[in-house]
C-alpha cells in the first residue's frame, strides 16, 4: 500500500503503476498471477483516482489565479492601502470561516418612515437569502408605522427589533436624522456585545452574497453613480460655509449614504460627528447638498475607511449593468420620488 501511494505522487501514472505492481509481486504474493493482476488493477484505479484529484485541484488553482489576475480592470487597493472589495478579489468560504470562528455578531439599521415601509418586506426577505447567511444578525427597524411591519420568517440566530420614531414632514430630515438614531442605538443598546454594524437604505434589495468580505473597522461603499467620475465631478458640498465642505481638488471617492458600516466605536464616532456637523450647519441655516451623505463624505476624507466596498454593494436598478460589475449584491429599487416622499 505504502509503495503504491509513493508511486502515485510521482505524477507519471501509467508506467509507474505497472512497475509498482510488479515490484510488489515477488515479496508479497510469491508470484501468483491472479494476485498480481488484482494488485495491478487496484493500483491502476487508485492511481487514476489520485491523478484525477490532483488534476482537478490544479485546474481549480489555475482558475483562481486567473480570476485574481483578471481584476486588473478596477482598483483593488486605495493609496492608503485599504482593500477595495470586488468580486474575484476574495475567497468567500475562507473569509466566512475566519469570522464564524470568532462568532461575530452583526447589527443592521434600516429606516422605514412613512410610505417607505412598503420596501421593508423585500429588504428583509432578500437579506435572509444573501446577507451574512449563517451569522448572528440583528436587524433594527426604525419606523413610525410599527403596525404595518411585514411578517418575515427569520433563520435561527437572526432577529428583528422595532424602534418607533416620529413621522416627518421632510424626507431630508428623515435621511439626516438617521445619524442621531444610529449613535443612540450604539450607545444605549449595542455597546458592548455587538461586533459590527451596517446602516442601509430600505429602498433596496439583496441580489447576491454580502458576507464577511465587507467587515472592517470603518467601511464605506463607492457610490454607483460616481465610480468612474473624476474627483472634480463628485457632488460634494462645495459651499465653504458648510461643515461638509470639500474644496476643489480634494477627495478620494464619492461614497454613498445608503450603505456604510464598521465596528461600533468607529461608526459611533462617524454618526456623532456627522450629526453634530449637520446640526451646527442647521443652526446657521445651511443644509449640505446631500444631507448626511455630504457629511459622511467629508468624514471619510478626514478619516480614511479601512475597507472600501465596490458599487457591487450598492447598485441602482435603473442603471444598466456595467462591465466591471460581475455581481450585484445590493441594489436600490426604482421608485417614484414624487409619490413616495412626504415633500
Ligand atoms: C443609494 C444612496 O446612497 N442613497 C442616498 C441618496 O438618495 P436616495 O434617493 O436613495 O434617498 P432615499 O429616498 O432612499 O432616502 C434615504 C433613506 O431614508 C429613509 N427614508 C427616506 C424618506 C422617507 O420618507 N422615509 C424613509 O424612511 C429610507 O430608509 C431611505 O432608504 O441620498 C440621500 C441623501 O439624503 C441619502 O444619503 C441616501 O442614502
Ligand atoms: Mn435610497
Amino acid at each position: 500500500m505504502r509503495h503504491i501511494s509513493t508511486v502515485s505522487s510521482s505524477g507519471t501514472p501509467t508506467t509507474h503503476i505497472f512497475t509498482s505492481s510488479r515490484a510488489l509481486c515477488p515479496g508479497q504474493c510469491s508470484g501468483s498471477r491472479s494476485c498480481c493482476l488484482l494488485v495491478f488493477r487496484f493500483s491502476l484505479s487508485l492511481n487514476t483516482l489520485l491523478f484525477a484529484r490532483w488534476l482537478t485541484a490544479a485546474v481549480v488553482f489555475a482558475l483562481r489565479v486567473l480570476c485574481f489576475l483578471s481584476r486588473t480592470d478596477v482598483a483593488t487597493v486605495t493609496p492608503w492601502l485599504a482593500p477595495v472589495v470586488w468580486e474575484g478579489t476574495f475567497e468567500p468560504e475562507l473569509l466566512d470561516g475566519v469570522y464564524r470562528q470568532k462568532n461575530v455578531s452583526i447589527a443592521v439599521t434600516v429606516f422605514a418612515v412613512g410610505k417607505y415601509i412598503r420596501f421593508l418586506k423585500d429588504f428583509l426577505e432578500t437579506a435572509e437569502q444573501h446577507f451574512f447567511v449563517g451569522f448572528k444578525v440583528h436587524v433594527y427597524v426604525f419606523t413610525d408605522r410599527p403596525a404595518e411591519l411585514p411578517k418575515v420568517e427569520m433563520a435561527a440566530g437572526r432577529q428583528l427589533t422595532v424602534h418607533p420614531v416620529p413621522a416627518a414632514k421632510r424626507w431630508q430630515e428623515i435621511s439626516a436624522r438617521r445619524m442621531e438614531m444610529i449613535q443612540r442605538l450604539i450607545e444605549e443598546t449595542l455597546l458592548p456585545g455587538t461586533d459590527f454594524i451596517f446602516c442601509l437604505d430600505v429602498d433596496s434589495k439583496f441580489h447576491g452574497r454580502w458576507g464577511a468580505e465587507s467587515l472592517g473597522s470603518l467601511v464605506a461603499v463607492v457610490h454607483p453613480g460616481y465610480y468612474k467620475t473624476e474627483r472634480g465631478g463628485f457632488p460634494y458640498e462645495r459651499r465653504p460655509a458648510s461643515r461638509a465642505y470639500m474644496a476643489p481638488g480634494l477627495g478620494d471617492f464619492y461614497y454613498c449614504g445608503g450603505a456604510f458600516g464598521g465596528d461600533l466605536h468607529e461608526v459611533r464616532l462617524l454618526a456623532k460627528t456627522c450629526r453634530e456637523n449637520f446640526e451646527a450647519d442647521a443652526k446657521e441655516g445651511i443644509e449640505a447638498a446631500w444631507q448626511e451623505e455630504s457629511h459622511l463624505n467629508r468624514y471619510m476624507w478626514l478619516n480614511k475607511p479601512s475597507k472600501v466596498l465596490s458599487p457591487e454593494f450598492l447598485w441602482q436598478d435603473f442603471k444598466p449593468r456595467e462591465r466591471e460589475i460581475h455581481v450585484v449584491r445590493f441594489s436600490g429599487v426604482v421608485k417614484n420620488y414624487a409619490e413616495i416622499r412626504p415633500n
